[in-house]
């Protein structure tokens, strides 16, 4: 293909916007000719280029037509230029694009997007006004239907690429164990949500100046700039209401903001968490200091922002870090905790404790591990990996006895917490590393019949896995965060006399490229 001038600066995220005839143009990029002057850039680099970049079919600087392909796991557009990958930010399947070379390595490279010249049916005009400088979203530019269509998609490649698994083609309605065959493996279509906004139940806002006013939002791509935010999308209404609040009564008390550049100043972050079902709000004020200035009003005034408001928390980071939190938490006014449900399961929410953020879609996750679990009231599970307990004890409802394991003990102290919160005497829960306490569980002679996994995004642990082959437990459910790994462990479990019966994505995280994946495993014999 034919290299085209460049055109000049064009940076950042671009994704088309406005209204898509046969072509658009790029969002902010300013000048998007197809013809102009490729020489400057493609030189100046070419000079102090490697050797082998030279024998690429692309070159830095020049500009080519791409058809987008694919997308990445990054949420680029997968670019093919003259058989060569180019990962192209804001370009999308089945489009073609004028994309400018941006960066080379061997086998791929990066460009930027120019013009698209053959627009997606599936591309939109974001809703967000902020979606170009904040890099929360991927997927904004692409309907949310296409979503689900690009998530499920993902988790088929990743299968068959990684994990050299057979999927069937179009996912079918049946018993879960019926795909426990050699015949493929049912992927079903992502489950998605009916409205994908304002789901997010946790806000964590950092705090600035500028010219002189104080600035809460977001930090821009790639630096520790803060950009003034007045709403988030994504997240539930009352967390941009309460950060509003305290933009405005630390700007009326004249509140210096933190800057990490300096290590001086006093307001680090707001962090807020409400409960969707109890409606109740937490509002932690992370300061640079000891001491909140005037604390009476400001406590007046954030509870006066919302009736919902139940916890008003202090907490204390005095180091130079961008780790949010510091070791002391106060409570300055209400309660230490918030509360929410996940199903009929009640959960104690602290300034630190960790909880699903996305509470709607947490229930369709775990509903469906409870589905996979196939839990008749007798049986021995064990949930490894188990964070502060939420899967344990969603199970412990059905289950004979459910043991839980997970590494960070804060958590299970949350999660032993929850158990008596909700009168629930069927789980055991065990601080250590799941690969050495399952081992240990198994020689006092816990012989589960059911094993769910729901590790980081590094997978399971191979000494895990070798265990769980040991033990043989009937079913084996796994709830994955990263495709890819879950393809790697799923091929050892096959290998190990597991079949997979079929898989369900689950969109934990709408208009991000992230997908959660509920799987189902069943013992051959
Ligand atoms: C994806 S989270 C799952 C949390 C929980 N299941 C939930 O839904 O809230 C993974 C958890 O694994 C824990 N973890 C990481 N490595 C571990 C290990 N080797 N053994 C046990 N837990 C581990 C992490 O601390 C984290 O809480």
């Amino acid at each position: 293909m034919r290299a085209k001038g460049s055109s000049g600066s064009v940076s950042g995220k671009h994704r088309g916007t406005g209204d898509f005839g046969k072509t658009a143009k790029t969002g902010n990029s300013g000048r998007t000719g197809r013809t102009g002057n490729s020489g400057k850039i493609g030189n100046s680099v070419a000079k102090s280029a490697p050797a082998w970049m030279a024998d690429l079919p692309v070159q830095i600087g020049q500009q080519y037509e791409a058809e987008i392909i694919g997308i990445s796991h990054d949420g680029e557009g997968v670019g093919r230029v003259n058989g060569f990958t180019l990962f192209v930010a804001g370009a999308l399947p089945g489009e073609r694009a004028l994309v400018r070379v941006e960066h080379l390595k061997k086998q791929y490279g990066y460009a930027a997007l120019v013009e698209v010249l053959e627009v997606s049916p599936d591309r939109i005009v974001p809703d967000c006004g902020i979606y170009e400088e904040c890099g929360g979203c991927q997927l904004q530019h692409l309907s949310y239907d296409a979503q689900l269509r690009v998530k499920r998609q993902q988790v088929v490649d990743n299968l068959q690429r990684i994990g050299k698994l057979q999927v069937v083609g179009e996912p079918t309605i049946g018993h879960p164990d019926a795909g426990a065959s050699d015949e493929g493996i049912v992927v079903h279509p992502t489950l998605g949500m009916a409205d994908p906004w304002r789901y997010r139940n946790k806000a964590q806002v950092p705090f600035g100046e500028e010219q002189g006013g104080l600035i809460g939002g977001f930090y821009a791509q790639g630096s520790h700039r803060i950009i003034n935010m007045d709403e988030c999308l994504i997240q539930h209404e009352s967390n941009d209401e309460v950060v509003a609040r305290v933009k405005e009564i630390g700007a009326r008390l004249g509140i210096r903001a933190y800057n990490e550049e300096r290590n001086d100043g006093l307001l680090r972050h707001v962090v807020v968490k409400v409960g969707f079902r109890t409606g109740e709000i937490m509002v932690v004020l992370v300061t640079n200091g000891t001491e909140i200035p005037r604390v009476a009003e400001w406590v007046a005034g954030i509870r006066a922002a919302l009736p919902g408001v139940k916890s008003i928390c202090h907490n204390i980071n005095v180091k130079q870090t961008n780790v949010i939190f510091g070791d002391e938490t106060r409570v300055l006014w209400g309660s230490e905790v918030i509360y929410d449900y996940i199903g009929d399961v009640k959960f104690a929410i602290s300034a630190r404790s960790f909880y699903q953020v996305n509470p709607v879609q947490t229930e369709v996750l775990y509903g469906k591990a409870l589905e996979y679990a196939a839990l008749t009231g007798g049986e021995t599970v064990v949930d490894a990996y188990c964070g502060i307990g939420t899967i344990s004890l969603f199970l412990a409802q059905k289950a004979g006895q459910v043991y839980g394991v997970e590494i960070v003990e804060e958590a299970i102290a949350d999660a032993r917490k929850n158990a008596e919160l909700n009168g629930m005497t069927n789980v055991h829960f065990e601080a250590g590393p799941a690969e050495v306490v399952l081992p240990e569980w198994t020689r006092q002679g816990v012989r589960p019949d059911v094993i769910v996994v729901d590790p980081p995004r590094k997978g399971c642990d191979p000494a895990l896995l070798a265990t769980i082959l040991e033990l043989q437990p009937r079913r084996v459910v796994y709830v994955s965060c990263s495709a890819s790994t879950l393809a790697r462990d799923l091929r050892v479990l096959v290998d190990g006399g597991y079949g997979v019966a079929e898989v369900t994505p689950v969109d934990m995280f709408p208009h991000t490229i992230h997908v959660e994946c509920c799987s189902l495993l069943v013992r051959k014999n």
